[in-house]
């Protein structure tokens, strides 16, 4: 673990007994079993944890990492399962509460139509997560973790907008470092004017800020346009708190920024892709382990690019997340001139 150095600009504080406490919406994927086909002519789905945060802390804690999650549920069976499904992966939820009756676990119907081709579709009214308090969220608890992980969903809304801003002062107040995954999704937002307004004050509170190019475009919409320019969207990051900026292209692969100068260009390793969903998750679940490693750049979007091909080529996300020794054989493999088959 790093041992507190300055590694990639970033300095975890190795006295703190988590590794990271991720924040956000802890949902439900339902998952087509029958592939090849519209959704509309599915008849029987699979369910798994979801939720991009929820999906990240338990990569995070399949790699090893000591994992904590600050969220709420719902008082209904699918909040039962989502708080059992947490603890039995080893992941704390003494952050995690249970809403009033009334509120529900946010679904996500994932259609398979074929490996590239595939739709999610997320019903999130009057969901559980987005009313996730201030007052819910712990100061002591954040005080105990090396890494906060902000999942861009839940500034989407208040209270749970708030609950992510109080989240974010009280982690920097105990030397938390602070990752922010902007995981856009539109079915929650109200206006694209308001995504863009809170995705950038989140984002110049962070030290490492992880996002698609749509979803940088979409945080600098009222900035002097970039033209899609990733380091120009890195030098603004750097301006205010940012070490790291990493811009993830799909099957294109991944760019990473530091505050240093270093740009480091992330491979992309070949995958039997099953659902076109789960990358990012996996990307960044496997890249905060390396980096609390202290691994060099290149090695953490290594990790991040062969566990989100692993995931993709799996029918789960939260249950696809690989163990280390997966990453490290799949990487093998793939070196070694095998080919996919994750
Ligand atoms: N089809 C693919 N084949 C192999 N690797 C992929 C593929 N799609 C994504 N990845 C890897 O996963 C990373 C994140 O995927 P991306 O789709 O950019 O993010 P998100 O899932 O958050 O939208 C990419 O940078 C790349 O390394
Ligand atoms: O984030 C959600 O609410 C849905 C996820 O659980 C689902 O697995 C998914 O779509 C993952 O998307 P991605 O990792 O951003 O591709």
């Amino acid at each position: 673990m790093n041992g507190g150095g300055d590694v990639n600009g970033l300095r975890f504080d190795p006295t703190k007994p988590l590794d990271v406490i991720a924040l956000g919406r802890l949902c439900i994927d339902l998952n087509a079993n029958e592939t090849g086909r519209p959704l509309e002519d599915v008849v029987t789905f699979t369910r798994y944890l979801g939720g991009s945060p929820a999906n990240i802390a338990v990569g995070a804690a399949r790699l090893g990492l000591k994992t904590g999650f600050i969220g709420k549920v719902a008082d209904d069976p699918f909040g039962r399962f989502i708080v059992r499904y947490l603890r039995e992966a080893g992941i704390d939820t003494s952050g995690v509460v249970t809403d009033a009756p009334g509120s529900v676990t946010g679904l996500t119907f994932t259609e398979m139509k074929s490996p590239e081709e595939g739709r999610i579709y997320m019903y999130r009214e009057n969901v559980a997560d987005l009313n996730l308090a201030p007052n819910e969220v712990s100061e002591e608890y954040l005080g105990s973790t090396k890494a906060l992980l902000i999942s861009g969903t839940a500034l989407a809304r208040s209270p749970s907008r708030e609950a992510v801003f109080v989240a974010l002062d009280y982690a920097r107040r105990h030397g938390a470092v602070v990752v922010f995954d902007l995981d856009y999704r539109p079915y929650t937002w109200s206006s694209p004017e308001e995504t863009a307004v809170y995705y950038k004050l989140a984002a110049e509170k962070s030290d490492v800020v992880i996002g698609t190019r749509e979803e940088f475009d979409r945080l600098e919409r009222f900035d002097p346009p970039s033209r899609g320019d990733d380091e120009t969207t890195a030098r603004r990051l750097f301006a205010h708190r940012a070490r790291l900026v990493i811009v993830k292209h799909g099957k294109a692969g991944s760019v990473a920024y530091t505050r240093n100068g270093q740009r480091v260009v992330g491979p992309v390793f070949p995958a039997r892709v099953v659902k076109p969903f789960g990358a990012g998750d996996a990307y960044a679940a496997a890249l905060l382990y390396d980096l609390l490693r202290g691994w060099a750049l290149e090695r953490c979007l290594t990790y991040g690019s062969a566990a989100a091909a692993i995931v993709i080529s799996r029918h789960s996300c939260s249950d696809a997340m690989p163990t280390a020794e997966e990453i490290e054989a799949y990487i093998r493999q793939v070196q070694s001139g095998q080919g996919a088959g994750a």
